[in-house]
């Protein structure tokens, strides 16, 4: 099979920091993968060094040749005072037509939004605007870096059925980053707990009861676990990009 995205014995540093050592991480096309863990535990930058925004210090990241990313941020921050509707930010920074947009605003669950101000939208609103927006680019992966701070538990469990609604329909993978531990590891596939490595892996259940996941996050998520569950197929391509990491990048 292709996987998307390929890491080996991933090593990322800042400034000669280590933050993250030895990551060895596969994404298939079409599997929703949630990374968790603590506050400064290396998610973002994991993500940072998956789309190609962060080089390794060592190890390699390889990408399928000519993958598609769309890329969904915790948020956007929107000048208050510009007139700019859904559609024309949708348009942005060039012109995609119409029926583009309302069909991403229609895979996103917010079809009549078009002519909405951007600054009257409620968070929720807001966040599937961005996923529109990511959805424009037809991507093979769906990468998510908290994109529901600021929703409340219900919010965030109604965007993420939207994301899995998605996945559904265009059959694009899912790496999302977090917090919302409840909600998004019932909505996973695989996911992979970080503390400076990989502390744990596996299917929800596997990592909620892991020592190492219960160390960093207690016992609570265990109740709100299996509420979803999936089929998906793979499917396999032989060409790849590659970025290589320095070695001893201190
Ligand atoms: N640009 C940077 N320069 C220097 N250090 C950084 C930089 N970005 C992140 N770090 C450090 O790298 C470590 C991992 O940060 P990262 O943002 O990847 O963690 P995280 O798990 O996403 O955290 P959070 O949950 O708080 O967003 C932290 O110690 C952080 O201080």
């Amino acid at each position: 099979m292709t996987t998307l995205i390929d890491t080996r014995d991933l090593t990322l540093a800042y400034h000669g920091r280590t933050v993250l050592r030895d990551v060895n991480l596969s994404l298939a096309p079409g599997e929703i993968v949630t990374i968790v863990g603590p506050n400064g535990s290396g998610k973002s930058s994991l993500i940072r060094a998956l789309i190609g925004a962060l080089p390794p210090a060592q190890g390699h990241v390889t990408r399928k040749r000519g993958l598609k990313i769309g890329y969904v941020p915790q948020s956007l921050a929107i000048d208050p005072t510009l007139p700019l509707t859904v559609a024309r930010f949708l348009n942005l920074p060039r012109r995609i037509g119409a029926g583009r947009v309302a069909e991403a605003l229609r895979q996103a669950g917010v079809p009549d939004l078009a002519q909405h101000q951007m600054t009257a939208l409620s968070g929720g609103q807001f966040q599937r605007v961005l996923l529109a927006r990511a959805l424009l680019s037809e991507p093979d992966i769906l990468i998510l870096d908290e994109a529901t701070q600021g929703l409340d538990q219900p919010g965030a469990a109604q965007f993420y059925r939207q994301i899995e609604a998605v996945r559904r329909q265009k059959g694009c993978a899912v790496l999302m980053v977090s917090h919302d531990l409840h909600v998004v590891m019932a909505a996973s596939d695989r996911v992979l707990c970080l503390n400076g490595h990989i502390c744990c892996e596996g299917t929800p259940e596997i990592v909620a009861s892991a020592p190492e996941y219960r160390a960093l996050f207690g016992t609570g998520t265990q109740g709100a676990l299996a509420l979803y569950r999936h089929e998906h197929t793979h499917s396999h391509g032989p060409d790849c990009d590659h970025d290589h990491g320095h070695e001893a990048a201190e």
